[in-house]
């Protein structure tokens, strides 16, 4: 595929990374579009979590290229490359507990990178429209004022999702956003994503096959560090290769 095709947000090309000769990822390429939910699948130890490690700066990689809006995020420190638009939520959620989920959203708003800029930040009505927006987003409108420490498990990841939304990223990680979640849970979440993507693009590792097919527009199967199948959850269900790897067991 041509490089800087307009068509593709990120860019992921024979990218590999080794540690101590052990390739985690080998040789991986695909290609994200603008609105898509793009979900990752694959075994325990398939390399899902290190493609996000990769993307967002967290870990180097040995070889290859992340093609991020025409940027090149392999050499970006990990501070650019969320300044450039990527976020990135991981599995346990980290919400400031003695905070109000008001508070939580009001310390993720981007108010420039200087000190003076922290400083100078007042909670004017814009902000505060924002934050509301935001709460509504994610389910959490009746709970602006209540402490983090008092929200369910689902909750407290919605939170951290509208903590990384307030920042607009136009590619948005989560890691296993479901794990732990009850059915109704599930359900909002889905309805959460799909309300997500209409406005970026999001990249999602998930284990959980009923909420994969309620998110995704393409998924890529990982195994042992590759591609092993791409494309709409029906194909990638019925490509052998997947169930004798994945889905069959
Ligand atoms: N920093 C590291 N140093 C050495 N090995 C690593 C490092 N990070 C990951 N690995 C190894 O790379 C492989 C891929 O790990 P990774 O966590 O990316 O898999 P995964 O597909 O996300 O698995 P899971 O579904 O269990 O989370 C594993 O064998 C892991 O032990």
């Amino acid at each position: 595929m041509a490089q800087n095709n307009p068509n593709f947000i990120l860019m992921v090309e024979d990218l590999t990374v080794s540690f101590d000769g052990f390739k985690a990822v080998d040789n991986l390429s695909f290609y994200v579009e603008p609105n898509e939910c793009r979900v990752i699948i694959g075994p325990n130890g398939a390399g899902k979590t290190t493609v996000l490690d990769l993307i967002c700066g967290r870990t180097r990689a040995t070889s290859g290229s992340i093609g991020f809006k025409g940027q090149e995020l392999t050499r970006m420190r990990e501070d650019k490359i969320v300044h450039s638009g990527v976020g990135r939520k991981f599995q346990t959620p980290s919400v400031y507990e003695d905070l109000t989920v008001f508070e939580n959203l009001e310390i993720s708003y981007p108010r420039g990178h200087s000190v003076f800029g922290a400083l100078a930040f007042k909670r004017d009505a814009g902000v505060t429209a924002r934050i509301e927006e935001i709460a509504e987003t994610i389910f959490l409108s009746e709970m602006l004022q209540s402490r983090a420490a008092i929200l369910s498990h689902g909750q407290k990841q919605w939170l951290e999702i509208g903590m990384l939304l307030i920042q607009d990223p136009e590619l948005m990680m989560l890691d296993e956003p479901v794990a732990g979640m009850s059915v109704a849970e599930r359900r909002k979440t889905a309805e959460l994503l799909n309300r997500i993507i209409q406005d970026r693009s999001v990249i999602v590792i998930e284990h959980d096959m009923g909420f994969v097919a309620d998110i995704a527009t393409r998924v890529t199967v990982m195994h042992q560090g590759k591609r092993l199948s791409e494309g709409s959850m029906a194909h990638v269900q019925a490509d052998p290769k997947v169930v004798e790897v994945y889905l069959g067991h």
